[in-house]
């Protein structure tokens, strides 16, 4: 374990999320102590414009903290303790594609799951075994890497199959945010929760809710079957979710609930369960990433401006369950305080009926050396046949990846649930192909391989 005070380096330093996880981290000092921030980001442009704004959020906490700026990765990374990674490949302008190719092919279009989120993953494994590489380069040898980068769930089997030795802990906001309402509901701070889970990220289930050692499930049941898990003071606890898109998500857990009503779902699991209605209700030429370009983005670009031209910034981020969570998994690394947090570990026989070396997301005890996850037990059959059909896609995502495989992308897109039939994931894949060229050119090779053999 290293002394604090710490040097924390945030990748994709040019976030919408960077000025509020670094006010979760101005808030915490005095639980996690900081000698320097450094923002690093490969767009400089972007990072310069949310700079400003990050350095203010400091400066008004903290005179003392050295705040760097930078594209270059030695100076970002050299003896850094933490690095919190939060990067998108291919920015705004790709989730805009991942989400509206597969749409035009009438097959749901979302940033994390489905074929969106299977492009979003060939794009992301790479540059996340680079940035595990700058810190094993450059960093405290016992660096942590806490990574937000999505797809999680893709992004950690990238990482365990190219870089198993790396310190890197992959999290989601999902399950906390689902707590967070669950606390609401209960009149119970989530901080009192405390759950049974288990799943792949954005693909799980809530066994067990307890508060005080009570199961309180089933009164959360009652709650979900007249108003999913969409509580009424969703707008002001994350403004984000006052978003259309958002209030249906949480009213979503009601249908899913409806017929299956033992476990309560992750709300992403609409996109698996639900594919039909989702795509139904969804407009494809304003999908969610236009959402949060004239919402979130917007908003935040446009205070960064205000404050440049007055020196006063207006409110336009929020810290909310995302900015305070990961902050609570750095301290229990760093202090080796054993929380108890849901996070995506290799399996290890947590969830009995899975493979062992699957990455999984459950309860685990955070340490300073990472990890021990909590045993789920086996899971039923039906949820560990989904279980496994998802597993399985994202793993040959991987493969696919890995070995620049047309055929191995082709049967992760065709084994996605969202997807109807192997038609479907081909015309899909071919798009995206096309999409991704600065991004892909091992596949698009593979792929234009494959054309000249047909020929
Ligand atoms: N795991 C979770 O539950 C969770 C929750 C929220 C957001 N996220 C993820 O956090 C990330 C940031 O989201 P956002 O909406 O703020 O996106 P954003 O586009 O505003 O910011 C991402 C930044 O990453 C940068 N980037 C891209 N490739 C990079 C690379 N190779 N190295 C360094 N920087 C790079 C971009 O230039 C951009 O500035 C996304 O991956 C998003 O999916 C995850
Ligand atoms: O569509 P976006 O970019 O607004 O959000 C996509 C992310 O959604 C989840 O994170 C939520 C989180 O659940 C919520 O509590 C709050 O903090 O907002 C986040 C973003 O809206 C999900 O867990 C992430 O993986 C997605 O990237
Ligand atoms: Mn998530």
């Amino acid at each position: 374990m290293f002394k604090p005070p710490f040097i924390l380096s945030i990748a994709g330093g040019g976030s919408t999320y960077t000025p509020g996880i670094v006010k979760s981290l101005m808030v915490r000092l005095a639980d996690f102590p900081l000698a320097e921030i450094r923002l690093y980001d490969i767009d400089g442009e972007r990072q310069s414009v949310i700079a400003p704004v990050v350095e203010k959020v400091i400066r008004d906490h903290s005179q003392s903290i050295k705040f760097t700026v930078t594209t270059d990765p030695e100076v970002a990374f050299s003896g850094a303790h933490f690095v919190f990674a939060q990067m998108r490949v291919g920015q705004y302008k790709m989730r805009e594609q991942d989400e509206k190719i597969p749409l035009r092919h009438g097959v749901v279009g979302q940033e994390t799951c489905g074929p969106g989120g299977l492009a979003y993953g060939l794009r992301t494994i790479l540059p996340m075994v680079e940035l595990c590489d700058f810190v094993e380069r450059y960093a405290h040898q016992k660096a942590w890497i806490v990574n937000y980068s999505n797809p999680a769930a893709i992004v950690a089997e990238g990482v365990r199959r190219l870089r198993p030795k790396a310190r890197v802990l992959n999290i989601c906001d999902m399950p906390v945010a689902a707590m967070r309402n669950m606390g609401a509901i209960l009149g119970v701070d989530r901080h009192k929760l405390e759950v049974d889970y288990f799943g792949l990220n954005h693909f799980g289930w809530f066994t067990r809710v307890l508060v005080d050692g009570e199961d309180r499930l089933p009164e959360l049941r009652r709650h979900i079957a007249k108003f999913g898990l969409l509580t009424e003071d969703a707008a002001q606890t994350d403004p984000q979710h006052s978003d259309p898109s958002w209030v249906k998500t949480w009213r979503h857990i009601k249908p899913i609930m409806d017929h299956f009503p033992e476990f309560l779902p992750n709300p992403y699991l609409q996109y698996y369960l639900m594919p039909n209605d989702i795509v139904e209700h969804q407009n494809p030429d304003y999908t969610r990433a236009n959402e949060v370009m004239d919402g979130r983005e917007k908003k935040l670009f446009a205070a960064a401006d205000e404050y440049k031209k007055t020196g006063i910034l207006p409110d336009a981020f929020h810290v909310g369950v995302h900015g305070a969570f990961i902050v609570d998994v750095a301290c229990s690394l760093a202090f080796d305080l054993r929380q108890r947090h849901l996070v995506i570990v290799e399996n290890k026989g947590a969830i009995a009926n899975l493979p062992y070396d699957a990455m999984v997301e459950v309860p685990a005890y955070i340490t300073s050396e990472g990890p021990e996850p909590v045993r789920m037990g086996a899971v039923p059959l039906f949820h560990q046949t989904l279980l496994m059909q998802q597993l399985a896609s994202e793993q040959l995502l991987v493969e696919a990846t890995i070995e620049g495989s047309y055929e191995k992308a082709l049967q992760a897109f065709t084994l996605n649930r969202t997807v109807p039939t192997m038609q479907h994931a081909k015309a899909i894949l071919d798009d995206m192909i096309e999409a991704n060229r600065d991004y892909w050119p091992q596949l698009q090779q593979a792929w234009k391989d494959g054309e000249a053999v047909k020929a």
